[in-house]
């Protein structure tokens, strides 16, 4: 069984991908960009506060989805400049401070609308 995942609490799909998709246990998140729930593009803001607001749309759409932080396994955060990985990190680590999940960072070509950083996750329910 396939469950679609939509919540207000975080922003609208930018594509045609949904918020997030689950089964029973497992709860794949859409890349979340620095996009507020009300559609405002942080695309100009440092890379604390873009990873910030990603990180908070993981949270709600997992949240919608019957997990938390603390049940993800697996992300993954997609860098336009692999140079703001300790802004990542710093930002990062506030919300998984205790047994964080798996991780790759890998550094891309460009991210849509041009925002710095886009972040996914796997979790269980
Ligand atoms: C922002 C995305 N997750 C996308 O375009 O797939």
């Amino acid at each position: 069984m396939k469950d679609i995942v939509h919540t207000d609490d975080a922003p609208a799909a930018v594509g045609a991908y949904s918020q997030a998709t689950a089964t029973d246990d497992l709860v794949f998140t859409a890349g979340q960009i620095p996009l507020t729930p009300d559609g405002e593009l942080l695309d100009d803001a440092p890379v604390a506060t873009q990873t910030e607001q990603a990180l908070a749309n993981v949270a709600a759409v997992l949240d919608e989805a019957g997990a938390g932080m603390d049940d993800v396994l697996k992300v993954t955060v997609f860098l336009d400049d692999i140079d703001d990985f300790d802004a990542m990190n710093d930002t990062y680590a506030d919300f998984f401070d205790e047994e964080p999940p798996a991780r790759s960072a890998v550094g891309v070509d460009a991210l849509p609308k041009g925002v710095a950083v886009e972040i996914e996750a796997v979790a269980v329910r």
